[in-house]
């Protein structure tokens, strides 16, 4: 069988020793096709991420549907990370044109992260959403997506270059400009930062119960949050968990997102049932 590796698999993380009681961060896979069979899977760089900038454990969600019970599997975590994924979400699920044939799809993924996303807000768990994530986010709470924002009178391209290495496609290329007193002005402690950028989808109208945190030059929305949440539920359309423990702005997205989830912990597990 073939392995699709092309670099040394990724090392184990020893460095990091977290206390048992660290927050648990569901994080919802994707489905993927390698080698003639279909696999449930999620980025490494996105689990490192959890352990190494939030100081949780992270527990995937297959992708399977509504055969999984949502609000059971969220009884036991502290908060959600929905990923970016090179998939669209359907242009069903929020009314949309006819997205072109070559659109890369996972009707799997959607059919568990547009309930998840609503059953963790529900109970005001905290959230960060990130490229995929950020416009599942959207399209969960009753907004629409562009599906080729680069065709957009007056939006830059905001695809990766083609380019295999990953620190090239993952570097800083725009501006990101936060509302000023707004969540990520305060945990970020600036109004402006560079981002990177990979995706050629994006929000076109807001879902009523999301708030526009920041925009890049060309107007795309960048970052957003969720109204009415008591604690965190922010998504980013760029990506911060990439090397995350190397740049202090994804650092401070990361210890923000961390601190929500010990502090619903503590809650949720000062409430929590004894076993019968
Ligand atoms: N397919 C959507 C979302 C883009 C996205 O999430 N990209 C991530 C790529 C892989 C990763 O870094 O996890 C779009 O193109 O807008």
């Amino acid at each position: 069988m073939s392995t699709n590796q092309t670099s040394a698999p990724a090392a184990p993380l020893t460095a990091i020793q977290l206390p048992a009681d660290a927050p648990i961060i569901a994080v919802p896979m994707c489905i993927k096709f390698i080698d003639g069979q279909n696999y449930h899977t999620v980025g490494d760089k996105y689990l490192r991420a959890v352990i190494e900038a939030a100081g949780g454990y992270p527990l995937s969600f297959p992708a399977l549907g509504p055969v999984l019970p949502v609000e059971a599997l969220l009884d036991h975590v502290d908060g959600v990370l929905f990923t970016g994924s090179p998939s669209n979400v359907a242009v069903s699920l929020y009314g949309g044109a006819p997205d072109r044939p070559d659109s890369p799809q996972d009707p799997g993924r959607d059919a568990i992260t547009l309930p998840l996303v609503k059953a963790a807000l529900a109970r005001k768990m905290p959230v960060f959403c990130i490229c995929r994530g950020f416009q599942e986010l959207n399209v969960a709470l009753g907004g629409t997506l562009n599906t080729h924002i680069h065709d957009v009178p007056g939006h830059a391209d905001h695809r990766a270059p083609n380019d295999a290495d990953y620190d090239a496609i993952y570097q800083a290329r725009h501006n990101v400009s936060f509302t000023p007193g707004g969540q990520f002005a305060r945990v970020l402690g600036k109004t402006k930062t560079m981002v990177n950028t990979v995706h050629w989808q994006g929000i076109d109208r807001l879902a009523d119960g999301l708030v526009i945190e920041g925009q890049a030059d060309d107007g795309v929305i960048e970052a957003i949050s969720v109204k009415d949440h008591t604690g965190f539920a922010i998504g980013t359309q760029w990506h911060p968990e990439y090397k995350a423990t190397e740049n202090p702005d994804s650092m401070k997205l990361f210890k923000a997102f961390g601190d929500a989830a010990r502090e619903f912990a503590q809650q949720r597990r000062a409430t929590r049932r004894p076993a019968a």
